[in-house]
Parts: C-alpha cells; sequence; structure tokens
C-alpha cells in the first residue's frame, strides 16, 4: 500500500521498461506521421496514428497504467498478469501488448476484483479462473509513488480488522480515497481507475437490452453512462457507430458539462440533445405553417413560481401528467382500431374478368382480418401498401387459377391491360380508408372529449370525466394560439409512429437517457422506438424527481409498461461519491420528510469534510457583504467553483444583480445558457441538476415549503457540493425543511 511494498523495485522496472517502450513508440509515431500523403487511405491511417501519438505523448508516458491483476486459468494453470490503463498499448516490432485497454473483455477482472471464481468472455469464450492479485499504482513523472492491494473487504481487514462496521460506514478503498479527495474543477472525469465492482457492471451489461439504473445523487449515474458508451464502441464497432449514439440530458448548459469527458473516453462524435430540442426537429415539419412549440419553462414556472392559482396549476397538472402518460399511449393505439372499426367500412373487393364474365371476389371480413390482424402491427399507412399488395397478389392468384381453368393464355398486351384495370379496382376501392394526417388525428384525439372518453379507460367515472374536461378545454386553448407544448412532441411522435413509422435514419444504435425521472413514460417509450435493438441506458434518482407534472412516478412504471421485449435490467446504486459524510446526513434529513423507498438513501463514501453551515441572518436586505466575505474566503482556500442557488430564474436575477459589484466574473446562469464557465455562477435551483461544485451556497432556504416538489428540489441542490454547503435564511423565516434537522449534522450560526 505505500512506496515500502515489497514489490516496489519490481513494479518500478516494470513502469520504466513500459515507458521506454512507449519513448520508442512516440519517436517511431512522430517520423510516421510526418510524412505527407495524398492517398486517403494512408491520411485515415495517419490521422489515427496522430490520435495515438497524442494520447502517448499526453497521457501515456506519464501514467501509461493504473493496475494490474493476475488471473490464473483454470483449464491450462497460465498466470495472466494484465496491466491496464486507459488505452491499450501494443508493441509495434513485436506486436506484444504492453498495456491492456480498460474496456477489453479481460480488463473486467480488474473491476471485479479478487475471486477464486471468476470468468470473462473471450468472443463466445467464456475463460475461468482465479484473480489472484488486484493491484492500483499511483504515479507521479514517471514515479511510482503508491502501490494499493487487494479487494476491498480484505484490504480493511489487514488494516484495521472491521470490514463490516467499515463497509456499512461506506469505507473505500484508499486507493479512491485518494482519487476523490483532489480538489474538483467541477467538470466531469473519467473514473476509469476507480470504477467499482457495482458500476464495472452496468458499463459492461448487455448490449442489447435496456439497462434501467436508479442511483442516489452522485453515485456516479451520468460518468458512468458515458463510460459505457466508451465500452461499447470498443467491443461493439462494427455493428455500432458512436456518430449514431445519443445522449439525451434535461438542458443544454448540462450538455455542454458532460460533452468535455466524451474525447478522454474515446468517444467524439456523439450526438447530445434534449428530448425536446431532438423531438422538436421531428415534429415542427408536422405542423402547421406558423405553428410553434411553447416554452419548455413555462410549467417550471407555473409550478414553482407563486403567481398562479391552484385551479390553473391542477388543470395543467390533469394535462400534462396525461399527455406524459402510458394511458394516453393506450389511446394511442386505440385511436388506430377506432379508426379501423368506424370509419372503414370493409367492402367485399370484386370485379368481373369480362372476356369469360367470370365474377372475382375477396369478402370484407377477408379484407378486415388482413388489415387489423395479419398487418396490424405495421404502421397504417404500411398497412395499406401490405394490403394493397396482399389484394393484389390474391386476384393474379384467381385470375390465373381461372384461366388454367378454361385454358386461356394471356399475350403480353392482354396482361398488361389486366394489370391497370386490376391498379384501377385497387384505386377505387382504397378509396374508403380515410387519409389519416398525423397532425389532424392528433389535434382532434386531444380536443374532443367524447372521442376521448370512449378512447381512454378508467374505473374511476368522476375523475376521467375532470381529467379528459381538463385535457380537452385547456388543449384547444392553447391550440387555438397557435402553439403545441413540448409535452405534445412525444405523443406526436408516437402516433406518428403509429400512422407513417418513423425514420430509420432518425434511428440511433445506442441511447442514453440522463436523469431520466424527469421525462414521462411517453417520452421514453418514443425514445425505446428509435433505438435499434432496444439498446438503451437510462439513468435517473426518483428522489431527485423535481418535474413531477410529468415524470416518472417509479420505475416499474418503465420495468411494466416500456421495456417489456426484451425486459430492462434494473440496478441500483446506492452508494454516492460526490459531497462528504457532513453533506450527504444532512441532505439525507431533507429527504427524509417525504415518503420514499429506502433504496434511494445515499450511503456517502468515508470522506470527512465540514459540517454544513446553517446560517441565519438579520434585517430586512440580504447581508450582501458577509455573503460574498464568504464567497472570497472559499475562493482563497482553492476552491474553484461556487454556486449561489436561488429556488427560482427569477431571485437568481435579482442575486446577480446584488452581488456582481462585488465578485469578479461572477456569472448568471439561465435556461438559455449553453456554457458551462466554472468560477461563482449565480443560478436556479433547477438547473443546478446533474452539475457539481466545490461549494454550494443556498440563498433563500427559507422558500423551500415542506411540499414534495420543494423536498426534492431542495435535495438536488443540496447534493451539489463536493466540499462546502451552505444554507441562508432569515432569522424569522426557517424552511420547515430544515427547521429541526440536529445541530450535531449542521453548524447553526448567525452570519
Ligand atoms: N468509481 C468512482 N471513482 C471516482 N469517482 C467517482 C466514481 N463514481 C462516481 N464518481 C464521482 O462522483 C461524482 C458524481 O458522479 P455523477 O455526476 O456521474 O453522479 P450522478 O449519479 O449522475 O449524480 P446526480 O444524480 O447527483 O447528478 C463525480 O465527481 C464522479 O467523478
Amino acid at each position: 500500500m505505500s512506496i515500502r511494498h515489497p514489490d516496489y523495485e519490481h513494479e518500478q522496472k516494470r513502469l520504466d521498461e513500459t515507458r521506454s517502450i512507449i519513448k520508442r513508440e512516440v519517436d517511431t509515431l512522430r517520423k510516421e506521421v510526418k510524412e505527407f500523403t495524398d492517398d486517403y487511405v494512408k491520411q485515415v491511417v495517419n490521422y489515427k496514428k496522430g490520435k495515438e501519438l497524442r494520447y502517448l505523448e499526453d497521457q501515456g508516458l506519464e501514467k501509461p497504467y493504473f493496475g494490474r491483476v493476475d488471473f490464473l486459468k483454470d483449464e491450462t494453470y497460465e498466470l495472466d498478469r494484465v496491466y491496464i490503463g486507459k488505452r491499450g498499448i501494443v508493441r509495434n516490432d513485436t506486436f506484444d501488448s504492453v498495456v491492456v485497454d480498460w474496456r477489453a473483455p479481460i480488463a473486467g477482472l480488474y473491476y471485479s476484483g479478487e475471486s477464486k471464481d471468476a470468468f470473462f468472455r473471450n468472443g463466445r469464450e467464456i475463460v475461468r479462473g482465479e484473480v489472484r492479485l488486484k493491484r492500483n499504482f499511483a504515479m507521479q513523472d514517471g514515479k511510482i509513488t503508491g502501490i494499493y492491494d487487494g479487494a476491498l473487504k480484505e484490504t480493511i481487514q489487514r488494516e484495521v480488522g472491521h470490514p463490516d462496521e467499515f463497509l456499512e460506514e461506506g469505507y473505500i478503498d484508499e486507493f479512491l480515497a485518494a482519487n476523490l479527495n483532489q480538489t474538483n474543477d467541477s467538470r466531469l472525469k473519467d473514473i476509469v481507475a476507480t470504477i467499482q465492482s457495482e458500476q464495472n457492471d452496468i458499463i459492461r451489461a448487455d448490449k442489447d437490452r435496456p439497462v434501467v439504473v436508479q442511483g442516489v445523487a452522485g453515485s456516479g449515474k451520468t460518468t458512468i453512462a458515458l463510460h459505457r458508451l466508451s465500452y461499447l464502441i470498443y467491443n461493439y464497432q462494427d455493428s455500432m457507430m458512436s456518430k449514431k449514439f445519443m445522449v439525451f440530458a434535461p438542458n443544454r448548459l448540462f450538455l455542454t458539462y458532460i460533452s468535455e469527458v466524451l474525447p478522454e473516453l474515446g468517444v467524439e462524435d456523439v450526438q447530445q440533445s434534449t428530448f425536446l430540442d431532438w423531438a422538436a426537429k421531428l415534429v415542427k415539419p408536422m405542423l402547421p405553417k406558423g405553428w410553434r412549440i411553447l416554452d419548455p419553462q413555462k410549467p417550471l414556472q407555473l409550478f414553482f413560481e407563486e403567481t398562479y392559482s391552484d385551479k390553473e396549476r391542477q388543470v395543467a397538472l390533469h394535462r400534462l401528467r396525461f399527455k406524459g402518460s402510458l394511458a394516453f399511449r393506450e389511446v394511442l393505439h386505440r385511436y388506430l382500431s377506432y379508426v379501423a372499426q368506424n370509419r372503414i367500412s370493409f367492402k367485399k373487393l370484386g370485379f368481373v374478368y369480362k372476356r369469360t364474365q367470370q365474377v372475382f371476389t375477396i369478402p370484407g371480413e377477408e379484407i378486415r382480418q388482413l388489415f387489423t390482424e395479419l398487418y396490424g402491427q405495421l404502421p397504417y399507412r404500411r398497412r395499406l401498401e401490405a394490403l394493397r399488395k396482399h389484394l393484389k397478389q390474391e386476384i393474379n392468384k384467381q385470375l390465373f387459377a381461372h384461366l388454367r381453368e378454361v385454358k386461356i393464355d394471356l399475350d403480353k398486351q392482354s396482361l398488361h391491360k389486366f394489370e391497370t384495370m386490376i391498379e384501377q379496382v385497387l384505386d377505387h376501392y382504397f378509396s374508403i380508408f380515410p387519409e389519416l394526417q398525423v397532425w389532424e388525428a392528433y389535434r382532434e384525439l386531444i380536443t374532443d372529449p367524447d372521442l376521448l372518453g370512449e378512447l381512454i379507460q378508467s374505473n374511476d367515472d368522476t375523475s376521467k370525466e375532470l381529467i379528459i374536461q381538463d385535457v380537452c378545454a385547456s388543449s384547444k386553448d392553447i391550440f387555438a394560439n397557435e402553439r403545441i407544448e413540448p409535452e405534445d412532441a412525444a405523443p406526436l411522435l408516437y402516433l406518428r409512429h403509429l400512422i407513417e413509422g418513423l425514420e430509420q435514419a432518425d434511428h440511433f444504435d445506442h441511447s442514453v437517457v440522463d436523469e431520466a425521472q424527469d421525462l414521462s413514460a411517453m417520452e421514453i417509450s418514443v425514445i425505446g422506438l428509435v433505438t435499434n435493438r432496444q439498446s438503451l441506458t437510462v439513468v435517473g434518482d426518483i428522489a431527485q424527481g423535481i418535474h413531477a407534472y410529468r415524470g416518472l412516478q417509479t420505475w416499474e412504471e418503465l420495468m411494466e409498461g416500456v421495456f417489456l421485449q426484451p425486459r430492462a435490467v434494473y440496478y441500483t446504486l446506492a452508494q454516492s461519491y460526490r459531497s462528504t459524510i457532513e453533506i450527504m446526513k444532512c441532505a439525507n434529513e431533507v429527504l427524509r420528510k417525504i415518503e420514499l423507498p429506502e433504496t434511494i438513501m445515499a450511503k456517502p463514501v468515508l470522506r470527512h469534510g465540514a459540517k454544513p453551515d446553517c446560517l441565519s441572518w438579520e434585517g430586512k436586505d440580504l447581508p450582501v457583504q458577509k455573503i460574498v466575505k464568504r464567497i472570497k474566503s472559499y475562493l482563497q482556500e482553492g476552491f474553484q467553483s461556487i454556486a449561489i442557488v436561488t429556488k427560482t430564474a427569477e431571485a437568481s436575477k435579482q442575486a446577480y444583480k446584488k452581488l456582481r459589484g462585488h465578485i469578479e466574473d461572477v456569472k448568471l446562469l439561465s435556461i438559455k445558457d449553453t456554457q458551462f464557465p466554472g468560477g461563482v455562477v449565480v443560478m436556479p435551483s433547477y438547473l443546478t441538476k446533474g452539475l457539481q461544485f466545490d461549494v454550494v451556497f443556498t440563498l433563500d432556504t427559507e422558500a423551500y415549503t415542506d411540499s414534495e416538489w420543494d423536498t426534492k428540489l431542495l435535495y438536488v441542490v443540496m447534493t451539489r457540493p463536493v466540499h462546502r454547503l451552505v444554507l441562508l435564511h432569515p432569522v424569522d423565516q426557517v424552511s420547515p425543511l430544515i427547521r429541526d434537522i440536529d445541530s450535531a449534522l449542521c453548524e447553526q450560526d448567525s452570519l
């Protein structure tokens, strides 16, 4: 575990050897990359070599690997000693592997830890054996500065003697602790050296099944979802393309925040979008000219800001929840059946072959069955195409059977004439099918209470009536201004899937859905529709669901209602890596105010820090000078990213006005921002989702009531800091959420 490790000499020698190999590689690559060529293939090879060279120069030489695993194979008793790094390194002359890429199958052993019963997949083969050693290295300037051995439990046993007690407290190995304790620059990093076993299971999960992860705040959900992309592209580049990977995240700010880690992980050209930005591109061309999608912030203002009446909120809640629900998805399906049943009269198809006066018919019932059953799974338009083809074949079959019977041989010209006649007959027949237009159909459905009432299924008639009235009347009002709302986008796309089918070109090879609890089941269903082979990674935390008016209430909704074929694999992550024990204990105390399953309480890793400060101030005006003084002292201590968080966007603007003259470079962030600047920022609570900072101030803690939404919102904010949390409130206004937090958990004082 330290420099006096018995293997130190040996490991340093191994590192020296590896570094000299890398130096030779660097020299060769430098020469090769410099060579000019106008051959396209060679240019591509050179580009790849250039990338490899940059990695070796920037990182490979400094730290070629971070771990070692010794694996004794059951079958052959061979001992593989594998050094694992961020990228694989192969000797150019002998093609020997010097360092194995962390994503390679054998590297999985390193992450699952020491075990007598281990295995990895080598293509189709499963190689079994024993992991004899898992070793981590700390390195600096080509020197080994630390060697950490063993699986967690054994290490603790050796060092302190009481493994279970420590594990319960969230003990982590020294190597991980050393990594976590570095001051954070608030950007996401790669964690390839310290991926934990339960995280590794998610990263390496089956690519062709949806993966759903409930992970507490700071458990690494975003990080591992991105590592999974890197893993997938490394192992399946024949069947997947990184430019067909999509990351859905809650806002544009968050997208730039995560985008920096992607090149580090070797996946550069991944698409990234909010659900709405992506959906809007597909939905806008479907709308009548001049129509627009309303601002997605509207509902947040409606629910978090005080200017709206309870009635307005209630109506919006009914409408928004309904539009995102699986019940509505069912209604969309039923609408198509309704059209088939009520708006198409399946008459018999008949025609006469004039030359012999033979009458051919296909009964209406048979056509109905073909349409609703045999081709029932296809989108409406494709069903029509398939049905037409089918009927044409059937007519041909009947005709040729008849011709054989009456011994008539048709010449080319007669055949052509006959073909034309069939097309005419079919054209006439198909005029009975309504030409469904997605937008028109949707509009009819969502504004006509009688139709919706007929298609909705609910046991509770009174609430059904109420919901239908709210949904239809308020949707009509929105449409009257030639607007749709963001929550219309997913059902519109779903209906398009049912009527026209979604373009294959818009499909993804893999989709990551981050902060999935804030999307509706309908939205996630749509993402499922456009993701090939259901290759999705869906991560989130129900405790952080701040879009309760539309988001998921439980993961069961997805497991039982969306991902059925194939079924999703569900994982939970309870260990939290971001904040100190002191911060997480305090945040958990707030979360306990609402009823949530125990599985979503975070267990912080064993990293201590200062207790959160809960500071009250006297007087009418915010004590700007005192707050500024605190911020400055944190900056002097070396903390680089500080978030001053207010509950609403409006409050952020006010706070920014007060602070900007006193703190250099302070920035105000709003939903419109796309760049995440770091430094000192003022921002509304809901925008902090997914982000992290060294220090977080909640400027108006008193604004959070004890409603479920406010509780979750404050919890989100309280779980953003890596090192320090400061909760501020006027002395005579205390939020019920923090009123009775034990003074053992937070430092209560006046500012
Ligand atoms: N195995 C690990 N080793 C080192 N750091 C880790 C590990 N897992 C997570 N972290 C760190 O924990 C922090 C939180 O990670 P991340 O933002 O991915 O979590 P999250 O679950 O998405 O959080 P939230 O839901 O609160 O937004 C990051 O700084 C990340 O680097």
